[in-house]
């Protein structure tokens, strides 16, 4: 899902996946503990970034957001090829950066750099600010010392420090200053991209704005395309052309920042969204917050990565339900996974869950078991029914989510990975194998839930 129209892309990512080996073991994947060798534990890879495509555009900020561990970091860094990508490609400046390794790579690194989170940790404490600033330029043979002392001088000027602090080592700087350091540092080799990961998230919300602002000021000065990634919405909003929702290891919606933040697409997105902080105290802050646990990156659901926690999973096509009966079922699937209540009697857990609707029909009859083995405390039962039942037989659970709608803000492509925009959408991504395998019998005839979120 290339992300602008017109201009030339600095960056391509095509079906970009970086899996960490979590160790095979001659026993299928599956170790034993020694303290207590009753529990197996099932190794596999960690999925952190799957078939993930985007483009960024000369001259533009893409924001890259999404929970801890959702993959952001590793994402940035196979990117960059600091990590060894598993598959895919990326194209910078229209060369496929997997072409190329040793001399010719470190050449193309100079233009590719990367900012950290913690400025304090990213700059050695035994050496003058100077050195640090001119440190890429050494190791790419940039100047001779004359010049590098020049360039670093005017760098420090131009993200906002003093030249004179050349000589002052990194803790007489403050937090902010330290990261306009790594910011000359990163510009002292001239390059077109910059990752910058959670840049400002260990600042004082006081100081994030003003070196946002500088970085936007260096941004048009010295032509540079951003990569920036945040888990901080407001940060986002503040800095980014367009927006990149990550989940799970999967993107879930590209769009205008604009069109994001007024039309978002996806649960996940809104989900985000409901959670900023609102300036208001009597508000109660939060107005939403996500529920449930972010699945293993091992063994991520089938269909949408989201589904797990989806508060608009799509009812499957074949049972005959209010959205009122069916929103009772996935919170009552969902609370049995969790086993959150306690056992008691058929009676007891209608009541708590289906006191206002119930569905009939199969559903009920199924549900009606399902109650039985829970009053019965056959969990793992009740679980397995309601999951085969209901939760695996949505749309969301057999196909992969990949839509382009049109946007109602800019002119950016709008790219939103969730089934619910389907019949809006003016592309739809191929049937996946799974959904050929396992979801035939639903496959183009589920319906869309309007439960709303
Ligand atoms: N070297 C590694 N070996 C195994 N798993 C890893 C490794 N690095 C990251 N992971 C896993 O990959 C997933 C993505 O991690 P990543 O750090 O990229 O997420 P993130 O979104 O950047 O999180 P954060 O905002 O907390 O930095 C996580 O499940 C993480 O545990």
């Amino acid at each position: 899902m290339s992300g602008t129209d017109g201009g030339e892309p600095l960056l391509e990512v095509r079906e970009l996946c970086k899996y960490f080996s979590e160790g095979g073991g001659m026993l299928g994947g599956v170790t034993f503990d020694r303290e207590f060798p009753f529990l197996k534990r099932q190794r596999g890879d960690v999925r952190a970034v799957e078939s993930v495509s985007f483009d960024i555009e000369k001259g533009e900020t893409l924001g890259l957001v999404g929970e801890s561990g959702c993959g952001k970091s590793t994402l940035a860094r196979t990117v960059l090829r600091l990590l060894e990508p598993t598959s895919g490609s990326v194209y910078f400046k229209g060369e496929d950066l997997a072409s190329l390794s040793g001399e010719p790579l470190r050449r193309k690194r100079k233009d590719m750099q990367m900012i950290f989170q913690d400025p304090q940790s990213s700059l050695d404490p035994r050496m003058k600010v100077g050195p640090i600033v001119e440190e890429p330029m050494k190791a790419h043979g940039m100047l001779d010392e004359e010049g590098r002392e020049a360039r670093a001088k005017e760098l420090l000027e131009k993200v906002g420090l003093d030249p004179q602090h050349y000589n002052r080592y990194p803790h007489a700087f403050s937090g902010g200053q330290r990261q306009r350091v790594n910011l000359a540092r990163a510009l002292s080799v001239n390059p077109d991209f910059i990752v910058c990961d959670e840049p400002v998230s260990a600042l004082d919300v006081s100081i994030q704005a003003q070196v946002l602002n500088t970085m936007r000021d260096l941004q048009e000065e010295f032509d540079l395309t951003y990569l920036f990634i945040a888990h901080d919405l407001s940060v986002i909003r503040h800095i980014s052309d367009r927006v990149a929702v990550m989940y799970l290891g999967q993107m879930v919606e590209i769009a205008d920042k604009e069109e994001l933040f007024e039309n978002p697409q996806h649960p996940y997105t809104r989900a985000l969204l409901d959670a900023i902080p609102v300036p208001d105290p009597r508000s109660g802050g939060r107005t939403a917050l996500l529920t449930g646990d972010v699945p293993s990156p091992i063994d991520p659901p089938s269909g949408c990565r989201f589904r797990t926690r989806c508060p608009s999973l799509i009812r499957p096509a074949e049972y005959d339900m209010t959205d009122a009966e069916w929103a009772n079922v996935v919170e009552f699937q969902r609370a049995v996974k969790r086993r959150s209540f306690e056992t008691t009697n058929r009676a007891a857990v209608r009541q708590r869950h289906f006191a206002d609707a119930e569905p009939g029909g199969e559903a009920g009859t199924l549900l009606d078991e399902a109650i039985g083995h829970v009053a019965a405390g056959e969990w793992e039962e009740a679980e397995r029914l309601l999951t085969e039942s209901f939760a695996d037989r949505s749309v969301c659970a057999t196909e992969e989510p990949a839509y382009e709608v049109s946007p109602t803000h800019g002119e950016s492509r709008h790219y939103a990975a969730c089934h619910l925009v389907r019949d809006d959408a003016v592309a739809a991504g191929e049937e996946t194998e799974l959904a050929s395998s396992v979801g035939e019998r639903f496959a183009g005839s589920a319906d869309v839930g309007e439960a709303d979120d």
